[in-house]
């Protein structure tokens, strides 16, 4: 095969899109709302996290120690919906859609995942999840662009200077942005001991969203698409 006929081979499976990013910077916003406009489905990465973070608060359970950690992630049963719309999530058939929103989730989603067979059974979900995806379909995350879809057809670091994200996460939670930096930060640093969101990989392209406006940042990312380079 030529060099043009593996890209057209390319072309015509199924677009991959995978966008890293941390904590506030927009990802999974700006994903949803760019794969509605692309017409692809849409993959949070972070609610299978987020869902057995809560399923070791609902069992008593300590997120930050491993053994409890792994002994739910031997009773975690975990189903997502992959349209754009809201995306509902199921832990062992129950609807926890809204519950792993929570703020005190966050912490727990980010202690569960610094657990490596957690982060090797999830991984195996995404990339069942991404396979059966028609047409196409963005996926959001940490380390989509580098472990869990190295092949995308389009990897994209979306980044914000921090006290951005503050903010933005202050008004989406109602809460004082200077407490909300605080766990950012926090958070942000545990969660690059597993994978680097900070600086983008090889032929990862970096949009930086501090000064865009929401649609201004969904356009950047849709035209990295149509725009779209081999692999
Ligand atoms: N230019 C922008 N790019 C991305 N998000 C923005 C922008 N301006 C405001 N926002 C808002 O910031 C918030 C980002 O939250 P979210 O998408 O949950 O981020 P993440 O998934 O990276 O944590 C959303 O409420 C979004 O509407
Ligand atoms: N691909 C991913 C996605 C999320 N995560 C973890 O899950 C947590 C919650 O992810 P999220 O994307 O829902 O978090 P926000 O950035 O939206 O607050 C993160 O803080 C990470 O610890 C991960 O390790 N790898």
């Amino acid at each position: 095969m030529t060099d043009a006929e593996k890209k057209d081979a390319r072309m015509s499976e199924n677009v991959v899109v995978g966008i890293d990013g941390p904590a506030g910077s927009g990802k999974s916003s700006v994903a949803r709302a760019a794969a509605r406009e692309l017409g692809f489905q849409f993959l949070d990465t972070g609610a299978a996290y987020r869902s057995l973070g809560w399923l070791v608060y609902d069992r008593g359970a300590d997120p930050g120690i491993r053994e409890h950690v792994l002994k739910t992630l031997e009773q975690f049963d975990y189903e997502i919906s992959l349209e754009s719309g809201s995306q509902r999530v199921l832990v062992n058939g129950l609807d926890v859609t809204a519950q792993i929103r929570a703020e005190h989730i966050s912490g727990a989603a980010s202690r569960v995942a610094v657990v490596p067979e957690v982060r090797t059974r999830v991984n195996e979900i995404f990339r069942g999840l991404i396979q059966s995806a028609e047409p196409g379909i963005v996926v959001e995350g940490r380390d989509i662009t580098t472990v869990v879809a190295p092949d995308a057809d389009v990897r994209i670091l979306l980044t914000a200077r921090p006290e951005i994200r503050a903010e933005r996460r202050a008004s989406d939670v109602g809460e004082d942005a200077d407490a909300i930096a605080k766990r950012i930060r926090d958070r942000d640093d545990r969660d690059m001991g597993n994978s680097d969101f900070m600086e983008p990989a090889d032929g990862v392209h970096l949009v930086d969203s501090s000064d865009l406006s929401f649609n201004q940042t969904v356009q950047a990312v849709v035209n990295l698409v149509h725009g779209r380079t081999p692999r």
